[in-house]
């Protein structure tokens, strides 16, 4: 009956309909979704509507249900109608107009089961959390990241463990992006993937396991079994769950212990530090909110620290991995690169961030056409608070869609990213599409101003971390390619060729879990060979 109520709802869109059984909305299908996988096997393409019912399905489908259907269409299905748009002026109205189109519920409380978060919250709310957690992304903290970026980078075993899977490749830039953010973010210089006197699980467990099953935690984290009525699965989230929660704990101690021993100390705030001070201006007596707009709640201060755990390292972990790959499988631009890095990088002393960073601006073009292809982004869905005015495409001409209140709209990354608005080679990694040359010969970073481009969304709620993960991507490229070429792993008797399809086959598989991720990231990798050798 639902199906029916929304398909005739649907219809007078005038846009093409996908009708799905169930939706990526029903919280009873998130576990039982992979038991169905077989479906999609069934002939006559019975099985076509299963791939949409998970929430990063352009992950999946790339751009290949906008070639067929066009850069508006609509998912129906008994929970709601989702207006898919991939078209540029449409995804332009909504991400300028934030505070009209907010992420609906059910969505944005995907990561908040520590605590409300600038990524949970919407208008005011929104607004607070933003602006004591972004005052962080300043000018000094990104020499920071620079400088511990390269650091870390040098420190990679790359001579020795020269020879790396694309699964050993994610699981090393999971623990550098991580300690990046550890050392920056929170001012913690610790091992991450040990297991600390009273703990039983490393940091990077407990968060990794979180994180795989995030769906799992968000419907289960409530739930008050005892141990031993709970699978295997839920009994270790339950594990994960409170031993990260533990190292938030020590992690906000320690803060506050430092502040109180530096207070006189003049010096740059950082994430953690803004953070605990906006919770220690919570906690101060006969103030009303608005005397103090500056302030964080005990549960926000966990929220904010979870949220931005995940969102500071999945995405660039996810980014290193295909962009490695991508060097490996395209020697022409290793060479275009490395001749960048050669000029500005490798041969300054001090690598001095303010100097050197925005020079390399083919390294910085190189993480663009990464993104492009394999956005940790699929689908931003929103949903407007007063009815708005959509610009649709059909496939005749350009029109305006009225939207209500209760429509969900998806903004589908992959649509835009790969649609031949960026030309005949849209499908191609092709990093040179975002450097333009002045007739000086100066290089700068530019996107087509035909396309829409949105790997960290744009308008005022862009990722804060932007910034961040550029200086990050760029530093460890640069240092990586100023001592090693990067090549494809083969097999024993294998042919350049063959490894190379080998591994942009195992590229093509991905699939969507809080980021893009390989199916089979353990049948191909890439090899390190030092240059000077
Ligand atoms: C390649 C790296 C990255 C990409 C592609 C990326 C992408 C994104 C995208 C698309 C959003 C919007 C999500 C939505 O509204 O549903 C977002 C939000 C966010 N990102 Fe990033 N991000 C990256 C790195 C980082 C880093 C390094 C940090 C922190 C250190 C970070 C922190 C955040 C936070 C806190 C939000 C929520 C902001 C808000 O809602 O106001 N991100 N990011």
């Amino acid at each position: 009956y639902h199906l029916a109520r929304n398909y005739m709802a649907a219809r007078k869109f005038g846009l093409p309909i996908i009708p799905l059984p169930v939706s990526f909305e029903d919280a009873w299908w998130v576990p039982l979704r992979p038991l169905f996988s077989w479906v999609e096997r069934l002939p006559f393409g019975l099985g076509s509507w299963y791939v949409y019912t998970e929430m990063g399905w352009p992950t999946v489908d790339g751009n290949r249900t906008v070639s067929r259907l066009g850069e508006n269409f609509i998912l129906c299905s008994p929970q709601s109608n989702v207006i898919v748009t991939c078209y540029p002026p449409g995804i332009d109205r909504i991400l300028k107009n934030h505070k009209n189109w907010p992420q609906p519920g059910a969505q944005s409380q995907l990561f908040a089961f520590y605590g409300q978060n600038v990524s949970s919250t919407n208008g005011a709310e929104w607004q607070r959390h933003r602006k004591i957690t972004a005052s962080a992304f300043n000018e000094h903290s990104m020499h920071q990241v620079w400088n511990e970026s390269i650091k870390r980078a040098t420190d990679l075993d790359l001579a020795g463990e020269n020879a790396r899977t694309l699964c050993r490749i994610r699981s090393t830039f999971d623990v550098l992006a991580m300690e990046v953010l550890a050392v920056v973010g929170f001012g913690q210089d610790t091992a991450l993937t040990t297991v600390p006197p009273g703990h039983r699980e490393s940091l990077m467990q407990s968060l990794g396991f979180i994180l795989r099953h995030v769906l799992l935690t968000v419907i289960f984290n409530g739930l008050k079994a005892p141990d031993f009525l709970l699978p295997g699965v839920l009994r270790r989230l339950k594990v994960s769950v409170a031993e990260f929660r533990l190292y938030m704990e020590e992690l906000i101690l320690r803060q506050m212990q430092l502040s109180r021993k530096e207070k006189s100390q003049s010096r740059a705030t950082s994430l953690l530090e803004a953070m605990v001070n906006a919770n220690e201006a919570e906690k101060q007596p006969l103030q009303t909110p608005t005397a103090r707009p500056s302030y964080l709640t005990e549960s926000e201060l966990y929220g904010n620290l979870f949220v931005f755990n995940l969102a500071g390292f999945e995405t660039t972990a996810s980014t290193m991995t295909f962009a490695l790959a991508f060097l490996a499988a395209h020697p022409d631009v290793q060479e275009w690169l490395v001749e960048e890095v050669d000029r500005y990088y490798s041969t300054s002393r001090d690598r001095n961030y303010a100097a050197i960073y925005p020079q390399l601006v083919r390294c910085l073009a190189f993480m663009y056409e990464t993104l492009r292809l394999a956005s940790p982004a699929p689908l931003l869905v929103r949903s407007p608070i007063v009815s708005d005015e959509l610009p649709i495409a059909t496939s005749s001409d350009s029109t305006m869609l009225t939207v209500n209140p209760g429509t969900f709209v998806g903004i589908h990354s992959y649509g835009a990213h790969l649609s031949p608005r960026w030309g005949v080679d849209a499908q191609k990694f092709n990093p040179k599409r975002f450097v333009s040359t002045s007739e000086a010969g100066g290089e700068n970073v530019v996107v087509p101003e035909t396309a829409a481009y949105l790997p960290w969304m744009f308008g005022p709620r862009v990722c804060p971390g932007k910034k961040f993960s550029q200086v990050e991507f760029v530093a460890i490229i640069a240092q990586t390619l100023s001592g090693y070429r990067v090549e494809v792993l083969r097999s024993d008797g294998e042919s350049d060729d063959t490894a190379r399809a080998r591994l942009m086959r195992a590229l093509d598989d991905k699939y969507f879990n809080v980021s893009a991720h390989l199916k089979r990231p353990e049948v191909a990798g890439v090899q390190f060979v030092q240059r000077n050798t």
